[in-house]
């Protein structure tokens, strides 16, 4: 059989593809973001989370740049590895601390498993100022390894509003809630939120940007919901003193009915968080609520006379990484005095860990290195895990993975370390 002459296409002119490197043979070089790069990684992010891209969402991100916080892996002209921090300060007992807000890490497919989110996450704990990191993790199992542990843990909350009556024993003042514009809220919801930071550890702070970012609402992120809708609680004397953030999305399990997505709820009075809920919980058409971010100790159980009709579900949220540990115990008090020595076995970060002596109280601490004894050694891991009293150290003891040097300083520590309320993360990234 004849050969085949070969097909020209002469009519169409064909561009050439620029040369593409096979992963294989790609020389990787790790590089921060300049500013004409950013769209071009947001891309890239975007592309490793598997979504589509839309510049608009990246609007509060974009003003949070800092040069030399965003960076990656690239090989020729492309990203093929992204990583990013924000400068943030989280509430602790008794202050604030800096933290590094961790966010858009990637490996492209073809280069994953080769070990670039590990030299990444040395990159970036090496680099970054602040004592400790913080982020969201997309799966539990990816960054203990790098010495982050479970900083706080939340709850996702739901159930049939007509299930959940009050108690009648349940104060709700001599105020009222009002639905107001987002203007409105925002004049409001600002100082408020500012006045309760310190009520609560593992709170951060947000500045004019990261509040644009908390009420970007694009209607492809609500899933077939409205879009955010805002109730205040005004005192008896008509001072605003709580906030409801929240959305109402039609219930296709109920007939007619329609759900309230509560997105943030507090208060600076127990009577005005119990009228928020119950305003929320009484809108006419609403069958059934949905909180996804609650903390472990939300008083809602409490308020109802039967608790077992709120479905509760407990995850874990916020991840941190102690890079300073004199900067990181020193920054908050403790709920009893302590003069002890914590060994901190840093197999990732050799040199943040060591021997360290603790010596705080409800007034505030001061942390040195040392080379006594230790009363008690923990892993990184460990140490970020009980921070905010999020996980108790006896619990690590009774896992049989925390070594108690002198008898009983897990029960010391969990006592101090502990926090009440309870440590508590609302800023997702
Ligand atoms: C704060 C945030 O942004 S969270 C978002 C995290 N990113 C994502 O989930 C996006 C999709 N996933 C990815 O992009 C990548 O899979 C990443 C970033 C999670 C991992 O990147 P990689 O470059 O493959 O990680 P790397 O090769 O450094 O892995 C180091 C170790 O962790 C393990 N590991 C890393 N990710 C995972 C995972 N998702 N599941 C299981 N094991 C994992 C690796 O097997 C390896 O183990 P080993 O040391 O025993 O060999």
């Amino acid at each position: 059989m004849a050969a085949r002459e070969p097909i020209m296409i002469d009519s169409f002119p064909m561009s050439t593809p620029a040369p593409h490197t096979p992963p294989h043979q790609a020389e990787l070089d790790l590089q921060t973001v300049a500013e004409d790069q950013i769209e071009d990684f947001e891309r890239v992010v975007t592309r490793g989370f598997h979504s589509d891209f839309h510049g608009d969402e990246w609007v509060p991100e974009r003003k949070s740049y800092v040069p030399g916080r965003w960076f990656g892996f690239r090989t020729g002209d492309r990203w093929v590895t992204t990583a990013l921090s924000f400068p943030r300060r989280m509430s602790v007992p008794g202050g604030m601390v800096d933290v590094a807000g961790v966010t858009a890490v990637t490996v492209a497919p073809a280069f994953r498993r080769r070990g670039l989110l590990t030299a990444m996450m040395r990159h970036q704990l090496t680099t970054i100022s602040e004592p400790i990191a913080m982020l969201y993790a997309t799966e539990s199992l990816i960054y203990g390894r790098f010495g982050y542990g479970s900083l706080t843990r939340h709850l996702r909350l739901s159930g049939k509003t007509r299930e959940l009556g009050f108690l009648p024993e349940v104060d709700l003042g001599q105020g009222s809630v009002d639905e107001v514009d987002l203007d409105h809220y925002r004049t409001v919801v600002v100082p408020l939120r500012a006045s309760l930071l310190g009520t609560r550890p593992g709170h951060l702070e947000r500045d004019d940007v990261w509040w644009d970012g908390v009420f970007t609402d694009p209607e492809r992120w609500r899933d077939g919901a409205s879009a955010w809708r805002f109730a205040l609680h005004f005192a008896a004397d008509g001072t605003p003193d709580g906030y409801a953030t929240f959305r109402t999305k039609r219930d296709s399990s109920i007939a007619d009915g329609r759900e309230v997505q509560v997105s943030e709820i507090d208060a600076t009075t127990p009577q005005a968080y119990a009228a928020l809920w119950r305003w929320l919980l009484d809108l006419d058409l609403i069958r059934a609520f949905r909180r996804g971010n609650a903390p472990v100790d939300d008083p809602l159980h409490e308020l109802v006379a039967n608790p077992r009709m709120i479905k509760t579900e407990l995850s874990d949220a916020a991840y941190a990484r102690i890079v300073d540990v004199p900067a990181a115990l020193g920054a908050r008090s403790y709920t009893v005095d302590l003069d002890l020595v914590i060994e901190v076995v840093d197999d990732f970060l050799p040199k943040s860990g060591g021997r360290f002596r603790l010596q705080g109280g409800p007034d505030g601490s001061g942390v040195t290195r040392t080379d006594h004894t230790p009363d008690l050694s923990l892993s990184a891991r460990q140490l970020a895990a009980i921070y905010l009293g999020g996980t108790p150290a006896t619990t690590f003891a009774r896992a049989g993975l925390l070594t108690e040097h002198t008898p009983g300083m897990a029960g010391l520590i969990t006592s101090a370390f502990g926090s009440d309320p309870a440590a508590f993360t609302t800023d997702f990234f």
